[in-house]
């Protein structure tokens, strides 16, 4: 039997990573890793517990608290926090511009990387886990490596879209470089391109192509390790 499959796809805020992994998972017959959804997860335990999430020593100290289960099936990812679903509430503006200071929190971080190896680990045919520092902290040794990249300007034109025209497109692309730079630049693991991972710039490719070139560097990176 073939070794499971590890494929870690990160990248910046809106660059299409979700859209991607689940793709590339559904079509390759592997499980998907939300971890993203996790740090939205535990946030909204934080905001929905009352814990001041700007007080990272308060955050630190209830960093072991929520019971947090991801769904690995791509076609229906879901998560729930403490035996509810959480799936939508994570979504929410609230979490998602309060999650880049909670995720700073190093006792958050380890938690999540524990829960994240833990779900590689048991993914018997391999895993597509998508994040910001799965090449480059979660899973080192991943059997292919993908940077997504994409312009501000696109990005938030495709969240804009998302959000049918809710938020002006320059709103969604400050909020965009707000959450980038607080995810590239905290200590502990931050966001960043694993010195062995492929970038693939989405800006003028369609989602098919970024999904069939994605599929084509993992066949040929698991070609070079069977
Ligand atoms: N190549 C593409 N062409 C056009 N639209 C795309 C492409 N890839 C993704 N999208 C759209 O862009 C939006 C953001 O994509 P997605 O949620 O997959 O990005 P993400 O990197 O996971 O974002 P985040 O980091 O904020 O979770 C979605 O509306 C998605 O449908
Ligand atoms: N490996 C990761 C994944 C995510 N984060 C943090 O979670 C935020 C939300 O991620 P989305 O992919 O759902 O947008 C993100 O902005 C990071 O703060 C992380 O730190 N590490």
């Amino acid at each position: 039997m073939d070794n499971p499959v590890i494929v870690a796809i990160d990248g910046p805020s809106g660059t299409g990573k979700s859209s991607t992994s689940k793709a590339v998972a559904a079509k390759l017959g592997l499980s998907y890793l939300d971890t993203g959804a996790q740090y939205r997860a535990i946030t909204w335990w934080m905001l929905t517990n009352g814990i001041d999430v700007n007080d990272p020593a308060a955050v630190a100290d209830s960093a072991g608290k929520p019971v947090i289960v991801s769904g690995t099936d791509p076609l229906d990812p879901q998560i729930s926090v403490d035996g509810a679903d959480a799936t939508a509430p994570i979504r929410s503006q609230e979490v998602t511009a309060a999650v880049s200071a909670v995720s700073a929190v190093p006792e958050v971080r380890a938690r999540m990387v524990e829960v994240q190896r833990a779900a590689a680990a048991s993914a018997a045919a391999g895993i597509v886990v998508e994040g910001r520092d799965i090449g480059t902290t979660v899973l080192p040794d991943a059997t292919a490596k993908i940077f997504l990249t994409a312009s501000a300007g696109v990005r938030a034109a495709r969240r804009s879209t998302e959000l049918k025209g809710a938020v002006s497109v320059a709103a969604t692309q400050e909020a965009l470089t707000r959450r980038d730079a607080a995810d590239s630049g905290r200590k502990t693991s931050p966001l960043a391109k694993a010195a062995d991972a492929i970038e693939v710039d989405t800006s003028e490719l369609t989602l098919d192509q970024v999904v069939d070139r994605v599929v084509a560097l993992v066949e040929q990176k698991r070609a070079t390790v069977r």
